[in-house]
């Protein structure tokens, strides 16, 4: 149960004035100011690094801007991380924060420090069970599970009920920053619903998301960044999604269209057997983009790093590989932390980039401008570490890694996580432009409007793939019947 909080008193949850934050030469605030009132859900969008992330640092107290003020309607006054929280303040960060070593209940007790004493654990596990029931009713997690050992959506899931669960405090702001990159389109309901009750009760919501829809759809009022300022702020209700888009300041452009025509080439150049005797087998085409589809957890990236294995395993052929892989969860099993942004791009190709056995640095330098500029990677400079870009700015290296690559097949685990909108269509355009040269790409996505795109779509469900969609019969329709028919 959520608390009712109180709505008259007036006071803004936090007031921001033209708080201002630069990393080196990057402006990444320049100027904003903004206020949440009790009761709002503020919808927040911008293209990747127009500053988002980091307004979302300065509200929750973990940054402190270089100049601007910063104040909480409650709480003990201040600007500091444990301000904000006093002032109820909770954040829901895009690299998700749990330690991989502990339970969830362990996480919990991590977030909520008055959870303790005698039986902690017991009544930690009883919070969090609950407030994962109400968020996402029918979900499967074990609250003792090891976080480690979940998927990126179910911890996607426990972050965001973890940072509900109201213990010792009341929770006035939650802020998500795009909470539902890694959710299918039904836990991505489930929790909208989740938003739209906690505001009814007087709780307030900064929500980030690529997702037009969802923004047009869960807001109250949006707030639109770009290079680090508020460019507009309307109620949602006066905002079009080609209103927000060219606000946002990129180009409306018709969708890329499924060509709808049959593939001809019969060339196979990847399959794989039912898995495990049970469903249909899968087979890609040369030229064809394969879509994956059906809830998330059903199998899709286990049958993606099968494929990748079944054939990689052969060093001798490293530098003509058969397959590249774009990781969607790129903190795990994408980026090199410790790396520039040009190495964990180059990393995909060096043979390519040598001479003798010996790295050719002003070859590696010309590819990184190309995909700079290819892709808008947003970065002054391409030896900067690669955790100086923004999520999708990062995620937007990994594509360029596999597609700067000269593998004639492509394999995609939900790879437009934190993508904005503008950069998604680029990708699109240059996803069909390389499928009609001949390159096959296998994707998977929790969006069904990418899902839509693909020649070819196979639905999975209970681990199996229950339905194989061709052309027009690739509709939301069909897709979700599919994955919710009771497998045999
Ligand atoms: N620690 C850092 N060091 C250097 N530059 C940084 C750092 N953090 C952010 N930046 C830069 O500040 C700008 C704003 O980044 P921010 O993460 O706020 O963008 P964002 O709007 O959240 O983008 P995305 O949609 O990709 O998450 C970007 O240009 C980013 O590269």
């Amino acid at each position: 149960m959520s608390v009712m909080l109180d709505k008259g008193d007036g006071r803004p949850v936090v007031s921001v004035t033209d708080a201002r934050v630069s990393f080196g030469a990057v402006k990444a605030l320049d100027g904003v100011t903004l206020e949440i009132g009790a009761g709002e859900c503020i919808g927040l969008v911008g293209h990747n690094g127009a500053g988002k992330s980091t307004i979302v640092n300065v509200i929750n107290g973990g940054l402190a801007p270089h100049q601007g003020a910063i104040q909480y309607g409650h709480g003990s006054g201040g600007h500091s991380i444990n301000a904000a929280r006093d002032a109820g303040i909770r954040c829901v960060f895009q690299e998700l924060s749990l330690c991989p070593n502990l339970t969830i209940v362990e996480n919990t007790r991590v977030m909520h420090r008055s959870l303790k004493g005698w039986g902690w654990r017991k009544r930690g596990a009883a919070l969090i069970e609950s407030k994962l029931q109400e968020i996402f009713p029918g979900h499967s997690i074990d609250c003792h599970d090891a976080v480690g050992s979940l998927t990126i959506a179910e911890r996607q899931m426990v972050e965001i009920a973890i940072t509900f669960c109201e213990i010792g405090s009341p929770v006035r702001l939650v802020i998500l920053d795009e909470p539902t990159s890694s959710l299918d389109t039904r836990l991505a309901e489930q929790l909208l619903a989740y938003v739209e009750r906690f505001v009814r009760d007087g709780g307030s919501i900064l929500f980030i998301s690529h997702i037009l829809g969802e923004i047009l759809s869960v807001s109250s009022r949006i707030v639109v960044m770009k290079d680090g300022r508020v460019v507009s702020q309307r109620p949602a209700e006066e905002f079009s999604e080609h209103g927000l888009i060219e606000a946002m300041g990129s180009v409306v452009k018709s969708r890329e269209a499924r060509t709808n025509v049959q593939k001809t080439s019969t060339a196979s150049v990847l399959a794989a057997p039912p898995v495990r005797g049970r469903g249909l087998p899968f087979q890609a085409m040369k030229g064809e983009i394969v879509g994956f589809a059906g809830l998330g957890g059903h199998g899709q990236t286990d049958m993606l790093v099968g494929l990748f294995e079944s054939r990689t395993g052969n060093w001798l052929r490293a530098g003509n590989p058969e397959v590249a892989f774009v990781a969607g969860d790129r903190a795990v099993n994408g980026t090199f932390a410790l790396w520039s942004i040009l190495r964990n791009l180059s990393i995909g190709i060096l043979p390519d980039l040598s001479r003798l056995q010996t790295l050719d640095f002003t070859r590696e330098e010309a590819l990184g401008q190309t995909w700079k500029d290819r892709i808008g990677i947003r970065t002054p400079d391409m030896n900067n570490p690669i955790l100086s870009l923004s999520g999708g700015n990062q995620q937007k290296v990994l594509f360029a890694r596999a597609l700067a690559s000269r593998a004639p097949v492509v394999l995609m685990d939900d790879p437009m996580r934190g993508v904005d909108f503008g950069t998604k269509q680029e990708v699109y355009a240059i996803l069909r432009r390389e499928a009609d040269a001949g390159r096959t790409f296998v994707w998977y996505s929790t969006e069904m409007d990418e899902v839509c795109l693909c020649d070819r779509v196979y639905v999975f469900n209970i681990g199996m793939i229950v339905a194989e969609l061709t052309g027009d019969d690739v509709t939301e329709e069909n897709i979700l019947s599919a994955s919710f028919q009771e497998a045999a």
